[in-house]
């Protein structure tokens, strides 16, 4: 397999004004790979990917220093368009959130919001983008359907159609699953897999289990520090910290 860096981070550090959330992180995100961010609840995690599409942008009194580049473009150059971005990185949150539309609505809004005009045009791309969800078969025959109709994995495989609609070439899931029960949450887990070919995936999760079905490489953060990264099955047979191993040993966390 060729490995192509598709994000890099290089002694990124962010702060919420005073609060050093996020220190000295330097790390690859590779194309066409899931990158799992794990870690203890509040070891900035969720910092780190929202960094990532510049979400962070809308909080007053934050900071951002280091550098972050997706195709070797600094993303955190004042000239780069952050609508564009937002484009190129889409993302999936924790709770589903569908818009109070339709079914085709929701995934079409993106195409447009982006002036996308052409009926056919449309209707094909929501059509392309529900399969590559894997929620195609349960919604065609029921698209002028509320998506808040759907259930909480529906909604949220709806969630991803919208987000893959404009299609990304990132797409940024903040524990996507932790909402759904077993069964929606392996099927959020099967199309990880799928949608890996088309897309690069940075998930953040909070079970470990998760980051070992679904990840090609791990990256485990620590009170704000990124303590190691690695390919998933070492990191979790063959740490090479003792945090590391304290943490997915349960030790701690
Ligand atoms: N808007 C904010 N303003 C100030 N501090 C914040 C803000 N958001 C997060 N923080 C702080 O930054 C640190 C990292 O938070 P973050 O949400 O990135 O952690 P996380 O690892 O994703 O946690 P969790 O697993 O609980 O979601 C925490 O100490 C948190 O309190």
């Amino acid at each position: 397999m060729t490995e192509t860096v598709k994000i890099s981070s290089r002694n990124l550090n962010f702060y919420y004004s005073d609060f050093h959330a996020l220190q000295d992180i330097s790390f690859d995100m590779l194309q066409h790979q899931a990158t799992a961010l794990i870690g203890p609840s509040g070891c900035g995690k969720s910092t780190f990917l929202r960094c990532i599409n510049r979400m962070n942008d809308l909080i007053a009194g934050t900071r951002i220093e280091g550098s972050l580049t997706m195709d070797g473009q600094d993303l955190n150059d004042n000239a780069h368009d952050v609508v564009v971005l937002r484009r190129r990185v889409g993302m999936v949150f924790q709770k589903p959130n569908p818009f109070p539309k339709s079914i085709y609505e929701n995934v079409a809004y993106g195409l447009r919001v982006n002036g996308v005009k052409d009926r056919e045009f449309i209707d094909a791309r929501v059509e392309e983008s529900l399969k590559l969800a894997a929620l195609w078969d349960e919604v065609k025959d029921r698209m002028d359907q509320s998506g808040l109709s759907l259930s909480g994995g529906q909604q949220q495989r709806l969630c991803i159609a919208r987000a893959m609609a404009v299609e990304p070439e990132v797409l940024l899931m903040d524990e996507p699953a932790s909402a759904l029960d077993p069964i929606a949450t392996q099927k959020i887990e099967e199309l990880i897999h799928e949608l890996k070919n088309k897309f690069t995936i940075v998930i953040v999760t909070h079970s470990m289990q998760q980051a070992a079905r679904v990840s090609d490489r791990t990256a485990f953060f620590y009170m704000g520090k990124l303590i190691e990264v690695g390919p998933t099955d070492k990191l979790f047979t063959r740490p090479e910290n003792k945090q590391t191993e304290d943490y997915i040993t349960g030790r701690f966390g």
